[in-house]
């Protein structure tokens, strides 16, 4: 229903690089000053909080008193000075005064002219008052039988060090703390190259095998092409001299393209592990801060450290953050990024590759890098990291399992089967889920059991306790039912692993299909099963209620992308033709390039676009339409099983509806000639 996903692990155009839910994001690093100094950096402002007050009350902060107060005061001869300008006079007792009187203080008709309710009543030896706007003629003569001193100076003068302390005090504090702050970066940064606070330090984090678990190709699994390649920088980087003996140059950098997840990390880590170098690693958003020419500072530490311990690796990650094509950055820090980018060029050309270093960079948008990191002498190989396959996957799972107590039941060829699409590091996330969950249940060992859960939370979401009406509920079965039964009825349809109308994740209901195997070429019947599984859901509200709902906002949306990908990347409209309309999407890493700028097609075209798009939707409407009325038995029997037992699997599925499993596709010579010798790029 609402945001209802049908996932499916092989996407269309995406057959490796789709994200699946679970995997580890992350996050670009937000470098913020770090939150210690920020304590202190409060904790200064607070002691300077009270240092001003203590001075306050040590300067002994006069109280205002009335006028008649004043001259009642001076009458007792308890005025020793007073100092006058113009109609405001301050001055000193000989015994401190409270003001206003303690039992009084709050009562209005106590309340001295001019001051609001709630003054708390303060005692203190200075005092000011205000002289009234009449004048009082022989006060001169009052004050001199009191014996009141006029004072030529300001009578708070007199406490010269608190005042100054006053003013002063807090300035003096802050500069201090400056000074600290200083020197502990020092200590820390220390070093020429440390810039001011040691910000230009590269904060890279190097790995060392004593300290670290040493990583080798042991622990690479299912990538052994990109591994392969990596052999030739484990021999060089294990003995320089013996590839350049020749004159030859070995290889100076080393891009790792892949998706998130599928192990570039991993696979730069072994080379080093292997080659028995030090590693250091750094993530190239960590390079840009808000300074300009730290960047490009840290680049130079960086570089630095690892000359000063060669053979090494400088392993790269996110390169594409900084390594963007120049001048089509987003406005603000590129300039930062320039610097930074340039530095690197510079850091790279400089070394010679006698020296045995070796630059591995790790990105999943290889098109935005600018050309000028690909040059010869730079990242002038690359080595693309695949998602595995299943025999890949297969052999992941046996690494991270290795030190996981597995039940004799425990399959994992079949669990590998089950994982279409996903990475390495989702496919170590699905072990752990699976160690997880077999602890909670008291378990000693692993069960298959327990990896299908885990699975299963992982793509589809964890479930979600939320309270239904027993008519929301029938509306979520009939829609996903009306899925289930397309995927069961349209040839072509991926099987119909599950369904359920326990909501999970986003969903209200899940119908949850799965290809029987990696795909790697998609006829267009099988695009079209697939929009018209997807439109199910809404056709089977239509069809029984005949009203409809938002719940297909989510089918809505992967429907219309499906088409419109088949009309301009794939040439499946005839009206169209052949015609590259939407920019090319790397199947392998998802994303795409963008034109940068205009389309390069007329208004007309986009129009047509839309109309053809249209068409495909419509005519996939009218089909899921026409096979949900034919089978209204099945769909009914189906939709009261769920409201009964909520989730039901594969056989089940079979048992209540009667149908048999969805027929093949009869017209595969489309995706045999592709896949036939011929290669196609
Ligand atoms: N091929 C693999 N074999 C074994 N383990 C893997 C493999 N790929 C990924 N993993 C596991 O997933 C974890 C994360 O992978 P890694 O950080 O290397 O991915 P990445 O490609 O660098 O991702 P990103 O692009 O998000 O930085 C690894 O520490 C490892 O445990
Ligand atoms: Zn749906």
């Amino acid at each position: 229903m609402k945001r209802d996903n049908i996932p499916n692990a092989s996407r269309p155009g995406l057959p490796f690089g789709s994200r699946q839910p679970g995997g580890p994001n992350k996050p670009g690093q937000n470098k913020m000053p770090p939150r210690r100094a920020w304590l202190i950096f409060v904790l200064v402002l607070l002691a300077n909080y009270f240092v001003a007050k203590i001075f306050y009350q040590g300067a002994d902060a006069p109280v205002t008193v009335p006028y008649t107060i004043f001259k009642q005061e001076a009458a007792k001869g308890n005025v020793k000075s007073i100092y006058s300008q113009g109609a405001s006079i301050e001055g000193r007792f000989a015994a401190p005064v409270t003001w206003p009187p303690t039992e009084t203080a709050n009562d209005p008709e106590h309340r001295p002219p001019g001051q609001k309710l709630q003054v708390p009543s303060r005692s203190s030896s200075t005092f000011t008052t205000t002289l009234p706007a009449f004048v009082d003629p022989g006060l001169e003569e009052f004050l001199i039988n009191n014996k009141v001193e006029i004072s030529a100076v300001p009578i708070q003068e007199g406490n010269a060090l608190a005042s100054l302390l006053l003013g002063f005090g807090p300035a003096l504090l802050l500069i201090g703390f400056y000074v600290w702050l200083y020197r502990r970066a020092a200590q820390q940064g220390g070093g020429m190259g440390g810039g001011i606070f040691g910000i230009g330090k590269s904060k890279a984090r190097r790995y060392d095998q004593e300290q670290d678990a040493r990583v080798t190709f042991n622990d690479v699994a299912g990538i052994d092409e990109a591994e392969n390649e990596l052999v030739e920088v484990v021999d060089f980087l294990k003995d320089p001299g013996k590839y350049t003996r020749l004159g030859g140059a070995a290889p100076k950098g080393v891009l790792l393209v892949g998706a998130p997840g599928t192990g570039k990390t991993l696979l730069a880590r072994a080379v080093a592990g292997e080659a028995g170098v030090p590693f250091f690693s750094m993530s190239a958003a960590e390079f840009v801060e808000m300074i300009v020419g730290v960047g490009a500072a840290r680049v130079r530490d960086l570089f630095k450290q690892a000359r000063e311990n060669a053979p090494a690796i400088i392993f790269i990650d996110e390169l594409d953050s900084i390594g963007r094509a120049r001048g089509q950055v987003a406005l603000g820090g590129s300039s930062e990024q320039e610097q930074t980018l340039n530095q690197i060029l510079t850091e790279m050309d400089g070394f010679s590759s006698r020296e045995g270093i070796i630059v591995l960079a790790a990105t999943n948008q290889p098109d935005v890098l600018d050309k000028a990191l690909l040059r010869p002498g730079r990242f002038d190989r690359r080595v693309v990291v695949n998602l595995p396959d299943k025999t890949g996957r297969e052999a992941i799972l046996r690494v991270h399992t290795r030190k996981v107590p597995l039940a004799p039941d425990v399959d994992l060829s079949d669990m590998a089967a089950a994982t279409p699409g996903l990475s390495g590091a989702d496919l170590k996330n699905l072990v752990n889920e699976a160690a997880l969950l077999a602890a909670r249940r008291g378990q000693d060992d692993v069960r298959q059991k327990d990896f299908m859960d885990a699975l299963e939370k992982i793509v589809l979401g964890p479930e979600r306790p939320i309270l239904l009406s027993q008519a929301d509920r029938e509306r979520i079965a009939y829609h996903e039912s009306g899925h289930a039964i397309l995927g069961l009825v349209v040839p072509g349809a991926d099987p119909v692993h599950r369904v359920t109308i326990v909501p999970r994740g986003q969903a209200l209901g899940v119908t949850y299909q799965r290809p029987q195997t990696d795909r790697y070429n998609y006829p267009e019947a099988y695009l079209r099963a697939r929009i018209v599984g997807m439109l199910g859901g809404r056709v089977a509200e239509e069809v029984v209620y005949g009203t409809r709902t938002t719940g297909a906002e989510n089918d809505i949306e992967q429907a219309t992308n499906l088409a419109r990908s088949m009309v301009t990347r794939w040439g499946m409209s005839d009206k169209l033709g052949m015609v590259q309309l939407a920019p090319y999407q790397n199947p392998y890493l998802g994303g795409s390039a963008g034109f940068g700028g205009e389309k390069p097609f007329s208004d007309e075209t986009a129009r047509l676009i839309d109309l053809e798009v249209q068409r495909i939707i419509d005519e996939s409407h009218a089909d899921a339409t026409r096979l949900l009325r034919a089978h209204r038995g099945a769909l009914d029997a189906l939709v009261r099983a769920l409201l009964d037992r909520e989730t039901l699997d594969e056989q089940e599925i079979l048992a209540v509806t009667g149908l048999p499993p969805a027929p093949e596709l009869e017209n595969q010579h489309i995706s045999d000639a592709a896949g036939g010798g011929r290669a196609l790029g």
